[in-house]
Parts: structure tokens; C-alpha cells; sequence
């Protein structure tokens, strides 16, 4: 299978704390991948850092055969590259609908300014953008919301709304901090069809998930951070038999929760 992303020697240091150490991963198309460890190891870090919300100290990416730039963003969401986020940040007050073309619009010509000026061509761009919003909406299984303050929704709705935005932008790598945090089992297992469906429509997945389960359920293939440090990757029946994972979830990590 062919590379998507590959993360080289990634450092990334706040202070005193080495929040991350060296590390190193190769996520391949098509896959589904998880990266886990106790809490604190450095999960959320490693996404803020790829997806160009931190500056890494050390090391790069390559994305789909180019170097990818760091500490930017948009450019990272423009070359396909598009994250959820462990607290969820919709635009609380606007409606599924809306918050989904705000992700769209990164990929029409206008741009969000265009919705302002309103030409012809603009207007038929905004006319496809809602279509597209629709079908996503759709996708995720929440259309019946379209017109819904997404405050209104409930919390496994407003997560998958989150999905939904996030794939307007139409990424090659979806990155999903805890999408399943505070859900129940039910909506965990709808989660698990919806993760697997964005697969099959050829979505590589890189996911931060402390529900082990599913975890081990979903995935191709699985990181261990502990501390800043990668101790482990392979497919999760060799993970979870791994000794020093073992040992980092029983004694390591911080254990906030
Ligand atoms: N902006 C920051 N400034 C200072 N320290 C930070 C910052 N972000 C993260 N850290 C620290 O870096 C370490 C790694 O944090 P990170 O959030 O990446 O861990 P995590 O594996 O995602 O944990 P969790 O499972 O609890 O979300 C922690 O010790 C955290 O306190």
C-alpha cells in the first residue's frame, strides 16, 4: 500500500517538558490508523503539530510524495489534510447547514469573501456549496438537522457535524481527536459504521481514541506514545499484547482520567 503521510523524527518541547521525542510514523492510503497512550503522551500534540497549529522543534512531514509546510494551517487543510477536534469547536450559534459550508469553502474559488461581493459565478458557487452541505449532512446521518442551531444538537450529533465539516474541505487524511469521548454505546457503535464508511469512500483515518474497543476494532494499524516517545506500532492484536504498552497504560502517562 502506498504512503500518505509520513512523519520523520517529529520534537516538540514546551518548556521544560518534552511533549514530543523523536517520532516517527508511516500512515499508508486507505487505512485506518490509531494513535493511543495514557494521558498526556502526547496525542493531541502530535495533531496540533501536523496540522500546522504548532511548530514542530524537530523533524517534518511528507504528505502524498511533498513536503508539507509546518505551523500553517490552511495550507495543511488545502493539501488534504482536514481534523476534528477533542472539544468540540463548531460555530455553536450557526446551523449544521451553515457550519458545514464554512468547511466547504476553503475549496470554492470565492472563498468566503465571495459570499459578500455575490457575483454570478459566486452565486452558483453558493449554490453547489449548499447542495454539497446537504449531501454531507446526509453522509453523517444528520439531515434532518440542517436548520438546527448546532448548540441544539445533541452531543453525538454535534461530533458528527464535526465529521461532516471536516470532510467539506475534502481531505486525503481525516484526523479525529476522541471522536467517541462521551458518547454511549449506541452512538459508539454508529460512530464505528460511520469511520468505516469514510474508509470504504477512500478516506485515510488517523485517530486519537481512548476507547480501547473500538480502537482495536476499527483500526488497521496502531501508535503507542508514551511520554513524548512512540514504544510500539503494528496492528492491534500484536499492540495489545506488547509489553511495554502493557506497562506504560498500567504505571506510565499521567492517568488524568
Ligand atoms: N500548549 C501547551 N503548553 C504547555 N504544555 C502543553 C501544551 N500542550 C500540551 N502540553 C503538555 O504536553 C504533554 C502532552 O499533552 P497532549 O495533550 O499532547 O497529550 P495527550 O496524549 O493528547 O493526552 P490526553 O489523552 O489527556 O488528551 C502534556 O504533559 C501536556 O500538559
Amino acid at each position: 500500500m502506498k504512503t500518505l503521510l509520513e512523519a520523520r523524527g517529529i520534537g516538540k518541547r514546551f518548556g521544560g517538558l518534552q511533549a514530543l521525542a523523536d517520532v516517527s510514523l508511516t500512515i499508508r492510503e486507505g487505512e485506518v490508523y490509531g494513535l493511543i497512550g495514557p494521558n498526556g503522551a502526547g496525542k493531541t500534540t502530535f495533531f496540533n503539530v501536523l496540522t500546522g497549529a504548532y511548530t514542530p522543534d524537530g523533524g517534518g512531514f511528507a504528505f502524498d510524495g511533498g513536503e508539507l509546510p509546518t505551523g500553517k494551517p490552511h495550507r495543511v487543510v488545502a493539501r488534504g489534510i482536514a481534523r476534528t477536534f477533542q472539544n468540540i469547536r463548531l460555530f455553536r450559534e450557526l446551523t449544521a447547514l451553515e457550519n458545514v459550508m464554512a468547511g466547504h469553502h476553503i475549496r470554492t474559488r470565492a472563498g468566503i469573501w465571495g459570499i459578500l461581493i455575490q457575483n454570478r459565478h459566486t452565486r452558483e458557487e453558493e449554490r453547489e456549496t449548499t447542495e454539497r452541505a446537504y449531501e454531507l449532512l446526509r453522509y453523517v446521518g444528520i439531515e434532518r438537522f440542517a436548520d438546527t442551531v448546532s448548540r441544539h444538537l445533541s452531543y453525538g450529533d454535534q461530533r458528527r457535524l464535526e465529521i461532516a465539516r471536516a470532510l467539506a474541505t475534502e481531505p486525503r487524511l481525516l484526523a479525529l481527536d476522541e471522536p467517541a469521548a462521551g458518547m454511549n454505546a449506541t452512538e459508539t457503535g454508529r460512530l464505528k459504521a460511520l469511520i468505516e464508511q469514510i474508509r470504504g469512500d477512500g478516506v485515510t483515518v488517523l485517530l486519537i481514541e481512548h476507547d480501547v474497543k473500538l480502537v482495536m476494532g476499527l483500526c488497521d494499524r496502531v501508535a503507542v506514545l508514551d511520554f513524548g516517545r512512540k514504544i510500539a506500532e503494528d496492528v492491534p492484536a500484536v499492540v495489545q499484547r506488547d509489553e511495554a504498552v502493557i506497562k506504560a497504560y498500567l504505571g506510565g502517562g499521567k492517568h488524568a482520567h
